[in-house]
């Protein structure tokens, strides 16, 4: 079972239409799911993850400067924290378990798909505001929650993603989603009021989220072409 992770993230999601199905159902997570998703795809997305999760540490820095209230700051510094502090140090266990050294992390090239995704984001908040960036931050939030969520169905002992599957689907992974919630509905309340679907800014939300989800399918696409 998903957790609530607010009300405009369904809102958003629902509205982005079959590209929120094609992110989360994508054949990488598929292939996650039922184990048969090469091993060669896996330590290429891991590798790509590990530099993605140095710009997104970037971007929700990013967020600290353009909130607008301490609990905002807060929220996002948390992120900050956790992202600098524990995800990423976990990355690096995880691919130095698979036989990859930091120093082939250190020294990957950005795949073009990375680069998009991760500047788009950056880009969303230096050219906008607080909501715009936490809108293009979402998809990638929540997604990644849904899909742990419905994986853990399928998980078993000797599963060989089960690690991944367990993160995403851990208590830990899952309140931070609901706590990503909290801090975009107040986000979206703070500056677009009560009826926030009745308000230009709404419109700009969207394509945000929608673009973002875009190219989290694009980042699985990447994934998948590693196991050729
Ligand atoms: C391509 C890609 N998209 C989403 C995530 C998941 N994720 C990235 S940062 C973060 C913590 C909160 O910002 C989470 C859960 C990922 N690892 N890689």
């Amino acid at each position: 079972m998903t957790a609530y992770y607010g009300t405009t993230f369904p809102r958003l999601r629902d509205a982005a239409g079959e590209v929120w199905q094609d992110y989360t159902h994508h054949a990488f997570v598929e292939g996650i799911r039922d184990g048969s998703l090469p091993r060669k795809a896996f330590l290429g997305y891991l590798v790509q993850d590990y530099i993605f999760l140095i710009h997104f540490s970037r971007a929700w820095a990013l967020a600290v400067t353009k909130a607008d209230t301490l609990e905002e700051m807060r929220a996002c510094a948390s992120s900050v924290d956790v992202l600098v502090n524990g995800e990423i140090s976990l990355h690096v266990k995880t691919c130095a378990a698979a036989g990859l050294s930091e120093q082939e992390l250190f020294t990957a090239a950005e795949h073009p798909a990375n680069l998009a995704y991760t500047r788009y984001v950056m880009d969303a908040g230096h050219s906008g505001n607080f909501l715009d960036l936490i809108a293009a931050l979402a998809p990638c939030v929540m997604g990644y929650g849904e899909i742990g969520a419905r994986l853990a169905a399928d998980v078993h002992a000797d599963h060989p993603y089960a690690d991944w599957i367990n993160t995403y689907a851990g208590d830990d992974y899952q309140q931070a989603c609901c706590n990503a919630g909290v801090l975009f509905d107040g986000a979206v309340e703070r500056r677009l009021g009560e009826a926030p679907e009745t308000t230009p800014g709404w419109g700009r939300i969207s394509q945000r989220f929608a673009t973002a989800t875009r190219l989290e399918v694009a980042f699985w696409d990447m994934g998948m072409s590693f196991g050729d």
